[in-house]
């Protein structure tokens, strides 16, 4: 079961939206979808669900061309929450599953088991209004898994969830990950993708800018960063060969080299100068990579 997206554009008037983006989503394979505002991920997303037609281009599920009634199929938790405050979380629920072919007595017992999962059997019979932002957050989850989707598609899932909540929504991804689920995570927090994707693509203003697996984006990105923690004078690293950026952290400096060979000559330059408390030379992060090439297309 795989997502192909090919050559797929759609224009707005005369704004492109989506530039002749192609991708492909294989099955049990959490793909990261980035981008910064307006990149044209939230367009992307509703092509997919054949909510919106390309203007040029072909988007095919498992080698069949994808439409509203293979909906079914997907499972989407959008941006914009999207839950009826007045509902109950069962009447909620069964409500979107019978929308989505499935039987009452099915959609309880799924809907049971989610909750007991997320440890609040008792929210079955709450209004949705009576839930805090983060369990209504939960409650949406479930909305978009209920009908258990080939795919799912998940847009910020974790913001305004507290780190106990996040770790038990990431589990369950994983889990549906492992179960056959291909899952397309679109976030701005760097640190969640960099977890849970091995392949990603970043967009920006609708064309894609990089794409691969995190592995391959991290080592030909070609730079690292050094942390060195001390009790000494660091400031004169700011202008060091090879240091192209320079940041003072408590007790030290955070650089970004642009070789590896600098970490060695700035080793040998701190002897004699105090006592090192730390030298450590890491992967550059997602985030460097995504400020750096989002930063450098804004310009
Ligand atoms: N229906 C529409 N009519 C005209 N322009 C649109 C429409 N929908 C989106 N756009 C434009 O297409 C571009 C991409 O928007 P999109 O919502 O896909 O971005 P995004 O990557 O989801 O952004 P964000 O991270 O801010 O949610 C934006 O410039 C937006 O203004």
């Amino acid at each position: 079961m795989t997502l192909l997206i090919k050559n797929v554009t759609k224009r707005f008037g005369n704004h492109t939206a989506v530039n002749n983006l192609s991708l492909e989503i294989p099955e049990k394979e959490m793909f990261g979808f980035l981008g910064g505002n307006g990149a044209g991920k939230t367009t992307t997303f509703r092509m997919i669900l054949g909510l919106l037609d390309p203007s040029d281009g072909e988007i095919s599920w498992n080698g069949q061309s994808i439409s509203y009634d293979k909906s079914h199929l997907i499972g989407y938790l959008p941006e914009e929450r999207g839950l009826y405050p007045k509902l109950k979380v069962r009447d909620q629920i069964v409500y979107l599953g019978k929308l989505r072919g499935m039987k009452k007595n099915d959609i309880i017992s799924e809907l049971e088991a989610w909750l007991q999962r997320f440890k609040v059997p008792e929210y079955i019979d709450k209004k949705v209004e009576e839930l805090s932002k983060g369990n209504q957050q939960k409650i949406q989850f479930i909305s978009a898994v209920i009908h258990k989707p080939k795919l799912l598609i998940m847009d910020e899932p974790f913001s305004g969830l507290d780190p106990i909540n996040v770790e038990m929504l990431k589990e369950a991804v994983v889990d549906l990950k492992e179960r056959g689920t291909s899952i397309i995570f679109s976030s701005h927090q760097m640190d969640h993708v960099e977890e849970l994707c091995e392949h990603l693509c970043i967009l920006q203003k609708g064309k894609q800018i990089v794409h691969g697996s995190l592995r391959d984006i991290k080592s030909s990105y070609g730079k690292k960063n050094l942390i060195v923690l001390g009790d000494m004078d660091l400031n004169y690293l700011r202008n060091f060969d090879g240091v192209t950026k320079y940041r003072p952290i408590t007790g030290g400096c955070e650089l970004q080299i642009d070789n590896e060979q600098a970490a060695q000559t700035i080793f040998e330059s701190l002897q004699g100068r105090g006592f090192i408390r730390k030298f450590d030379l890491e992967e550059p992060t997602l985030n460097d990579i995504f400020i750096e090439k989002v930063g450098a297309s804004y310009e």
